[in-house]
């Protein structure tokens, strides 16, 4: 288990990370989300001694990072994709980082296939697009198998099939009882990959809790062949319908169940029904109007 309790970073007088308390357990993968400069990269950094904090500490099973005897081996962090020597080739760059963690070289081959980075291998990470060295520090990550995975913004560069991939690779990681934490400023980047979602706001964490319980359904949108008369059924079952702006009707706070039933009751026929989900802004932002 990870236990982060009271991290607190301060640059002279601006405090970026403000007394952040989680726990991660394993199994899960845990969705760390805020805004642009909410302090999400800090807190990874401070998690895995890339950064002293100002207060407060992180603890893998018990352990700090720094003091863990061979910390790759329990925490594989993705926290700057670009910080590679543009010279080395990937495989170089993988052997290299393979002698610190302690992994014989066959693993360099096996992570690379595993990010589909094997036909690339022998060129120079220089001319690697973005998303070529977002794998490559996908692999970095996984050489010694950690149980941990600790990636920041890791869809950074990847095309929708990389998003796909790496969705699978993390919950796959936490099926085998593994532990991820993956940050975001994006929510449908993360949101079907995630069991939780811990959001961060000017460097307070605002929400902690299951996806569902968090973003749960807010309302349903639906479309019918006669709008006029399903808007009648609804309000006269005690629904408020408002018309969206794509034509379709909302009934705020209704699960698509109940306006099925109403549909069905009245004899109208349905074209589109779904669930209203409110984003990560619209979260944000009543979680930060209400602290
Ligand atoms: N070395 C530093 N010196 C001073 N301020 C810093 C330093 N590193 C980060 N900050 C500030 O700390 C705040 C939090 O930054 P951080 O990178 O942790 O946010 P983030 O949530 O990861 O954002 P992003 O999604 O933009 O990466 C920002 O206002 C940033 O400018």
């Amino acid at each position: 288990m990870i236990e982060v309790s009271g991290l607190t970073k301060q640059y002279g007088a601006r405090t970026v990370v403000d007394d952040v308390s989680f726990t991660l357990e394993p199994g899960t993968v845990t969705g760390f989300l805020g805004p642009n400069g909410a302090g999400k990269t800090t807190t990874m950094r401070m998690m895995t001694g890339l950064v002293p904090a100002t207060a407060g500490s992180a603890s893998f099973d018990g352990r700090a990072y720094p003091g863990l005897p061979n910390p790759g081996a329990v925490v594989g962090t993705l926290l700057d994709a670009s910080a590679v020597h543009p010279g080395r080739t990937g495989r170089t760059h993988l052997r290299l980082l393979a002698s610190v963690v302690g992994v014989p070289a066959a693993r360099v081959e096996e992570v690379l296939g595993m990010v589909g980075l094997t036909a690339a291998a022998g060129r120079r990470i220089g001319g690697y697009s973005l998303g070529m060295r977002q794998r490559l520090g996908i692999a970095g990550a996984l050489l010694a198998d950690p149980p941990v995975l600790v990636f920041d913004e890791p869809a950074n560069g990847l095309d929708p099939e990389g998003i796909r991939w790496m969705r699978d690779l993390l919950r796959g990681h936490a099926a085998r009882g593994g532990t991820v934490l993956l940050s975001s400023h994006l929510l449908g980047e993360v949101e079907s990959t995630v069991d939780r979602l811990l959001v961060i706001g000017a460097g307070r964490v605002v929400a902690d809790g299951p996806v569902g319980d968090l973003l749960g359904g807010d309302g349903a949108a639906v479309r019918a062949t006669d709008p006029a008369a399903l808007a009648r059924a609804l309000e006269t079952a005690g629904f408020h319908v408002q018309h969206g702006s794509d034509g379709a009707l909302v009934a705020p706070g209704a699960e698509p169940g109940q306006v099925g039933a109403v549909a069905a009751a009245a004899g109208l026929v349905l074209t589109d029904l779904r669930p209203v989900r409110r984003g990560i802004e619209d979260l944000f932002f009543q979680l930060t109007a209400a602290t």
